[in-house]
């Protein structure tokens, strides 16, 4: 379950789209690309703010399991990428693969795997993972747990100087 030596790092749905938005921004001088793969289920929502961006209307998924709440297991992939869009790379089409982090890079590692040429970015990363992504906005120590918006609710904060409020 939640490590308590862990530090926490929340991201509200403004900051998001926000660090969402710049990592396209970054992308603009390593573009044009011919289509997006997002990472489900975390890389969808980047995916869609950057493709939206960038103007890319071929946007492709996989699916891939890692983690059960912040434990990792075995990594499983769901749903595999399209032959069109694999036919698509082998041509020399330019793909960029879009996840919201990596944290230790099995994910990404995985996923470069079957599109060993395409551009790999994240919105976050840590170090054990960085050198396997492209581009990336924000890095955030090991030892920290991202919380995303999707997974958080508006709740009672005890105050940082200890006692209630
Ligand atoms: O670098 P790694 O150690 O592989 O961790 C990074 C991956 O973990 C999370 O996905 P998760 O497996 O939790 O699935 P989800 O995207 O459906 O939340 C996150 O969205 C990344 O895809
Ligand atoms: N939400 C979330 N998922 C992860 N998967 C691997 N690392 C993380 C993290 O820091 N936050
Ligand atoms: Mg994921």
């Amino acid at each position: 379950m939640n490590n308590p030596n862990q530090k926490s790092f929340p991201v509200s749905w403004d900051q998001f789209h926000r660090d969402s938005r710049a990592l396209a921004w970054r992308l603009t001088s390593i573009g044009p690309f011919d289509a997006v793969v997002a990472i489900a289920r975390g890389g969808l929502v980047p995916a869609t703010i950057v493709a939206r961006e960038l103007n890319i209307r071929t946007v492709e998924t996989v699916a891939v399991k890692s983690y059960d709440h912040q434990n990792q297991g075995g990594i499983k992939v769901l749903k595999e990428i399209s032959q069109s869009i694999l036919d698509m790379a082998k041509n020399g089409a330019k793909v960029l693969i879009v996840d919201d982090l990596v944290d230790t890079g099995s994910t990404a590692r995985l996923v470069r795997d079957m599109l060993p040429g395409a551009h790999f970015a994240t919105v976050y990363a840590k170090p054990m993972g960085r050198e396997l992504v492209d581009t990336f906005i924000t890095e955030v120590s090991q030892d920290t747990w991202i919380f995303f918006p999707w997974d958080l609710d508006v709740a009672y904060a005890a105050p940082i100087g200890g006692g209630t409020d």
